[in-house]
């Protein structure tokens, strides 16, 4: 069975290569735009979903995989920053406080119903200071990134600590995902 995953996140590559390496990345360009007051766990589901469903329509046999990770404090959904000022902005609200990480899952098999989840990760900042938070940002790390950081990369300088799972936070539930596929029948034996 042929595995499509629906991201232009080079962490999600490196992280379902994990678990198989037989996958085709196929980078969908779904409207990530929130719906006002819905549930941000049920918003990272349906973004999820939807990058999932853009690539099933042009893969219809495959198992298609869709994510979206989304850092959320106070409430309030912190996406990618649309520039260094923005996250700059970002990376100070979080700085000595804990935050929380939602990642949803979508996987659709060519036939049957689309199995989803939304992992939550709760992660501690320190309360780094500014000549360190001015170091991060010249990396250009913080760009790419919901919450405009990288615990995979130097983003680990400013974590103190972490609830849940890490492979979550980098951008894919890795061991959820394999259950999930191991259950599809959609990995080769071994
Ligand atoms: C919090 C965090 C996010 N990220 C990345 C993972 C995702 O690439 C990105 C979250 O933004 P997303 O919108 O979920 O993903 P994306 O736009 O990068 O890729 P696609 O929608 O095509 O799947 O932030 C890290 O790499 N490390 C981290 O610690």
């Amino acid at each position: 069975m042929r595995i499509i995953l629906a991201s232009a996140s080079p962490r999600r590559r490196e992280l379902l290569a994990l678990i198989t390496k037989e996958f085709t990345v196929y980078p969908v360009d779904a409207d990530e735009t929130l719906r006002p007051g819905a549930p941000l766990d049920a918003e990272v589901v349906r973004l999820s979903r939807l990058k999932a469903e853009a690539a099933r329509r042009m893969h219809p046999d495959a198992v298609c995989i869709g994510s979206d990770t989304m850092v959320t404090i106070d409430g309030l959904p912190l996406g990618k920053p649309a520039d260094v000022r923005q996250a700059a902005d970002m990376l100070r609200h979080l700085r000595g406080r804990t935050h929380e990480v939602l990642t949803g899952l979508a996987v659709l098999p060519p036939d049957g119903a689309a199995r989803t989840l939304c992992t939550r990760t709760r992660v501690t900042f320190r309360d780094f200071a500014e000549d360190e938070l001015a170091a991060y940002l010249a990396t250009g790390e913080p760009l790419d990134k919901a919450g405009a950081y990288g615990i995979q990369g130097r983003g680990a300088l400013l974590v103190a600590g972490i609830e849940g799972d890490y492979y979550s936070v980098m951008g894919l539930p890795v061991a959820p995902l394999y259950e999930v596929l191991r259950g599809l029948g959609a990995l080769r034996a071994g």
